[in-house]
């Protein structure tokens, strides 16, 4: 691939290995569920969830989607519990979205795409730094919510709104006070597997933490990414 990756005929899914060979690794995302072939583990912890609203700094259009990005100099915003030991500190939450309803999340259920699908990245502690974290087996955590067309969702709102501000590739603005932890589901059950980034450079670092429970959005919301110019699958 001469240009950066995307999801077009030429850069698509099916040649990024051309530049980032681990995209035929054997822990590769996204994978799809199927919850009657999950196993049952009961070592497991809860999952546990602590942010700290003043951690959110800014909202970026990298291209591909908007990433929310977090202060973690500190243990405020953390993930405990589940399936990691230690402590993970968010780094940003982003979302996948496809053109269309029909498609978008990266991890299916039983075969079936939801139309987004949340990313809420966190890495782990015993690194100096994200950037250390992400080259290690163990080094990140994602938790990730499906999205469902439904009733609109009041909690979404803060940040579409903020889309107005980052229409194109590189612009970003200022996103306070904000807790991810509003955007969750009322049930924190999850299945868990290890895997990798979803998009370049697909790297093979992350439990992954994927919530049964998907949230609402409601059609008018969730189109509300054509106000982004971004590359979409
Ligand atoms: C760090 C990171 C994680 C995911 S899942 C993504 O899509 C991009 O970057
Ligand atoms: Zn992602």
């Amino acid at each position: 691939m001469s240009h950066g990756w995307g999801y077009g005929a030429n850069n698509g899914p099916e040649k990024w290995g051309e530049d980032f060979p681990v995209a035929n690794g054997p822990r590769q995302s996204p994978i799809n569920i199927v919850p009657k072939e999950a196993q049952y583990d009961s070592t497991l912890k809860s999952l546990k969830l602590k942010y700290d609203p003043s951690n959110a700094k800014g909202i970026l259009n990298n291209g591909h989607s908007f990433q929310v990005d977090y202060e973690d100099d500190a243990n405020s915003s953390i993930l405990t519990g589940g399936p990691i030991s230690g402590t993970y500190r968010l780094k940003q939450f982003h979302f996948h979205w496809g053109a269309s309803n029909d498609r978008g999340s990266e991890h299916t259920v039983n075969g079936i795409k939801f139309p987004c699908e949340l990313h809420l990245v966190h890495w782990n502690t015993k690194y100096p730094s994200f950037g250390e974290a992400a080259s290690q087996p163990d080094g990140l955590a994602v938790v990730g919510v499906f999205l469902k067309i439904g009733a609109a969702n009041p909690r979404l709102q803060k940040v579409l709104d903020a889309f107005d501000s980052i229409k194109t590739k590189g612009k970003q603005t200022v996103f306070a006070n904000f807790d991810p932890k509003t955007l969750l589901p009322g049930s924190l059950d999850f299945w868990t597997y290890d895997g990798s980034l979803t998009t370049p450079p697909l790297l093979e670092s992350v439990s992954w933490i994927v919530l049964k429970e998907p949230i609402s959005v409601s059609p008018v919301q969730v189109r509300t990414h054509s106000l982004l110019t971004l590359d979409l699958k």
